[in-house]
């Protein structure tokens, strides 16, 4: 198993075990994003498309470090007080409902190369893409 499949599936379980849907989400998208210097996200949800709303939970893998292989490009809530920052670092991981409850942004990214597993569950079996990725496997 590589590193990033097993990464996926540690992915996969912290946020079953997190949101208590142990067994019950499916991986609807995996895929490994480098955010370049000047890569930005506005402030969205992760399931604003028709399209999109087999998407439920979402997760973001932090794989590199704020400060030391990029700069800025923050994670941030919209919801509370004011925005929630969230500095990525290796190891860190945000995990939230993909809905419209969880508004959210990246700041743009000053210097380097931001790394991320990013990844949408789902709880709708039909939607995962192990068939399309790995030629049917259930659940790896
Ligand atoms: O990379 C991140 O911190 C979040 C990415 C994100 O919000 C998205 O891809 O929809
Ligand atoms: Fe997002």
């Amino acid at each position: 198993m590589t590193d990033g499949v097993r990464a996926r599936s540690a992915v996969l379980a912290a946020v079953e075990a997190a949101f208590g849907l142990s067994l019950e989400l499916c991986v609807e998208f995996s895929g490994l994003i480098g955010w370049a210097a000047g890569a930005a996200l506005g402030w969205h949800h992760d399931a604003n498309r028709y399209y999109l709303s087999q998407r439920h939970m979402s997760a973001v893998l932090y794989l590199n470090d704020q400060g030391v292989e990029f700069g800025a490009g923050n994670f941030c809530f919209q919801d509370g007080p004011g925005p929630l920052r969230v500095p990525p670092k290796a190891g860190r991981m945000v995990a939230y409902t993909a809905d419209a409850r969880n508004v959210h942004c990246v700041e743009e990214v000053a210097w380097g190369e931001r790394v991320t597993l990013t990844m949408w569950l789902s709880l709708e079996p039909s939607a995962a893409e192990d068939g399309r990725v790995r030629g049917g496997a259930a659940r790896w």
